[in-house]
């Protein structure tokens, strides 16, 4: 038990990127660590802001593995107050493509910043206390191990080195972290460090073949926004693969910005995939509506890319009615801005989870005291197909 109330600190490691323009991941590993704090409640979150320890990760040697069962009960308990998780099931999207591997599971979700929450979003209809972080947490580490993602692709993450990076590692995840150059976290009083990107891939199905956390550009200038994009090496197959994750600029008025750091995204994963001969999956908080110009860039890309979602639609063709749905104080936010894209010819969608119905996201939208963030979590069961036929 108390496994979410312990705390590990370490050291920054620093792993080079072979890509031009891209900066060195810092992942996780070979670093020295030690165990730091009993409680998260003694965890004194403002010195977070002060030394830069979202900068370190610890030592997986000196990590013992979690049952997941465990931390699922414990999470459970301290959510005992609360009312029960909401039930989605996943839609078979039955493909002509038998593979005799097992699916990839992938995890995209924007988790929101508790900086962000409890300090700028403005959710005008989500009590103060439905926001707590310890019992916050605990609903996002249900979500994580309701699913059991293989690979978890997160947005807005300001509680890395804390409570994912430890808690995902010791159930056997491995680990990266982007943090924004500027995070608007860090204005928030007693905030936690910036929030970023993360991306954690299962060990024991994958090995990493290469890592590159990408500053996201747009008309040349470097922007506040970045990217993580990993080539992984499946255990089972040895076929490899492009997996990225991103959080693009937010708000209206910021279209050409957002469409000039997608084609810096699309240019970047072009080198990486060298052109797509690696198949390729990314996975973002676009911050765009179907209708905005990032998406039609990423929609007729030469890398080939569909958008796993809209294979939940009748006709395939239409992505969902909404990701996030919240109230500010400017009014109601409905929208489609979560995405996840796969190379559509040497990848096939086997399933995907429903999104949650107006009935059970409620009148006061999300967040909530059943889901902790105001965007969903979108899930895709994904599988190679066996014989590409040559155009990834
Ligand atoms: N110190 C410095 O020199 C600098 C500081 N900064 C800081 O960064 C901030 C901007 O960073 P940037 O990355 O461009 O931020 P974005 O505009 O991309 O938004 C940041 C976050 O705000 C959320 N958000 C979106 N719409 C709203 C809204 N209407 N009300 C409240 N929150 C919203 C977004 O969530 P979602 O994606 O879920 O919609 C997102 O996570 C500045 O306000 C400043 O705090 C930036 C540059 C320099
Ligand atoms: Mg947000």
């Amino acid at each position: 038990m108390y496994l979410l109330f312990e705390v590990y600190l370490g050291l920054r490691v620093v792993s080079s990127s072979s890509f031009p323009g891209v900066y060195p991941a810092c992942s996780m590993g070979n670093g020295t660590s030690r165990l730091y704090s009993a409680l998260a409640k003694t965890l004194n979150s403002s010195a977070a802001s002060q030394h830069p320890e979202y900068l370190v990760s610890p030592d997986p040697e000196h990590l013992e593995p979690i049952d997941p069962k465990e931390l699922l009960e414990e999470c459970r308990a301290v959510l005992h107050t609360r009312p029960p998780r909401f039930q989605r099931d996943f839609v078979d999207l039955r493909t002509d493509c038998p593979s005799s591997h097992p699916p990839i599971r992938v995890m995209q979700w924007n988790i929101l910043a508790q900086a962000l929450g409890e300090g700028k979003d403005n959710f005008v209809q989500c009590p103060v206390e439905a926001l707590k972080w310890e019992e916050r947490k605990c609903l996002i580490l249900e979500e994580i191990l309701a699913y059991q993602p293989d690979i978890l692709c997160l947005q807005e993450v300001d509680h890395y080195f804390d409570t994912f990076q430890p808690l995902l590692s010791r159930l056997g995840y491995q680990g990266t972290f982007f943090p924004k150059p500027w995070s608007p976290c860090l204005d928030v009083e007693h905030n936690n460090g910036p929030d970023g990107c993360a991306l954690f891939f299962l060990q024991n199905r994958f090995k990493l073949v290469n890592s590159a956390n990408i500053r996201l550009t747009a008309m040349t200038l470097k922007t506040n926004q970045v990217a993580i994009a990993q080539t992984l090496e499946c255990k089972e197959s040895g076929r490899q693969f492009c997996i990225a994750v991103t959080h693009l600029k937010a708000r209206t008025g910021w279209e050409r910005f957002r469409s000039a750091q997608g084609c810096d995204l699309l240019q970047n994963l072009q080198n990486i995939t060298q052109g797509a001969k690696i198949p390729l999956i990314v996975c973002g908080d676009f911050n765009a509506e179907p209708t905005e110009e990032v998406y039609k860039h990423f929609a007729s890309s030469s890398l080939n890319l569909n958008s796993a979602y809209k294979l939940l639609s009748a006709d395939g063709q239409s992505e969902p009615p909404y990701t996030t749905w919240k109230i500010r104080t400017s009014g109601e936010c409905r929208h489609t801005l979560d995405y996840i894209w796969y190379s559509k010819h040497a990848l096939s969608v086997k399933s995907a989870l429903d999104l949650l119905t107006e009935e059970q996201i409620g009148p006061n939208r999300l967040p909530s005291f059943n889901y902790p963030s105001d965007h969903l979590s979108l899930v895709c069961d994904f599988s190679f197909n066996e014989e590409p036929d040559g155009l990834l």
